[in-house]
């Protein structure tokens, strides 16, 4: 166990966002985090990455209850890539890819090698490498969420939180991305929109409605017809690839 989530309760107002969520993220793999506009997916990913404080529940990490951490050691283990990032506009590239190395780093060290190696591994997985000196106002949206998941790498999490991080990417960076994200080492957890790629990458599934779990467990067994009419509103065939073993979905037109 890497993450756990033990009956969450968020509100705002008198609105209850997050209604009770547990879970269990597996070390070291891919969970991915479905549901409709609106169920409460970013509001869980705040709380799983200590952003926000439930109401009741808790968040753990190894056993430890999340509020019983320094704020330098969650940073240290865990990166959060947030829906619209921003970042300060005057930076390089490179400057805010090495933004993730500043948790791992005290007052008295100086920039290390290996600061250095970690740095320009993460420019090179995502890509970034022959922009490490563009002025961060001069990328495209796309290139802003790559440098993004740099900085991220650049961190050396422990758990690793993405929320919907294919969106503005071509569709050549989504397959990257996604392949880069489910082959990394580390625990991942990512909310997305496209069922097909949660089919694809992700090694189990969590389906959130209206703040709650309403479906978890591998593709093949969250991914039914049935799920997808209930909570999506769709019509769909959902049939095993003939070019990869995952599932495919053809929604009705
Ligand atoms: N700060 C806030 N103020 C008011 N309402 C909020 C706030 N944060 C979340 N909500 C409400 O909580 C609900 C869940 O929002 P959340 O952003 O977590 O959903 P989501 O599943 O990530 O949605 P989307 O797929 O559209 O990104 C929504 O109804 C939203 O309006």
């Amino acid at each position: 166990m890497s993450i756990k989530a033990d009956n969450l309760i968020w509100k705002i107002g008198t609105k209850t966002v997050i209604d009770g969520v547990s879970f269990e993220a597996e070390q070291g793999k891919l969970l991915g985090v479905l549901g409709p506009n609106g169920s409460g997916k970013t509001s869980l990913l705040r709380l799983l990455a200590g952003l926000k404080r439930p109401h009741a529940g808790r968040v753990m990490l190894d056993g430890q209850e999340l509020s019983t951490f320094r704020r330098r050691t969650i940073a240290q283990r865990v990166a959060f890539i947030e829906q619209h990032a921003t970042t300060n506009a005057n930076l390089k590239v490179i400057d805010v890819v090495k933004l993730g190395r500043f948790p791992h780093r005290s007052m008295l060290s100086g920039w290390t090698r290996e600061d250095d190696t970690t740095v320009n591994a993460a420019l090179e997985r995502t890509g970034m490498s022959a922009k490490r000196n563009d002025a961060w106002h001069s990328l495209s949206g796309g290139e802003k969420q790559r440098t993004h998941v740099a900085r991220a790498l650049a961190q050396s999490p422990k758990e690793l939180i993405l929320d919907e991080p294919t969106n503005h990417l071509d569709v050549q960076h989504q397959v990257n991305l996604l392949r880069l994200v489910s082959s990394l080492p580390m625990t991942s957890i990512m909310a997305l929109h496209d069922l097909n790629h949660a089919a694809m990458y992700c090694d189990r599934l969590l389906v959130m409605q209206a703040g709650k779990i309403v479906a978890a467990g591998t593709p093949e067994e969250v991914l039914t017809q049935r799920l997808l009419s209930d909570v999506f509103a769709v019509d769909a065939h959902i049939e095993t690839s003939p070019h990869h073993d995952r599932l495919h979905i053809h929604f009705a037109r």
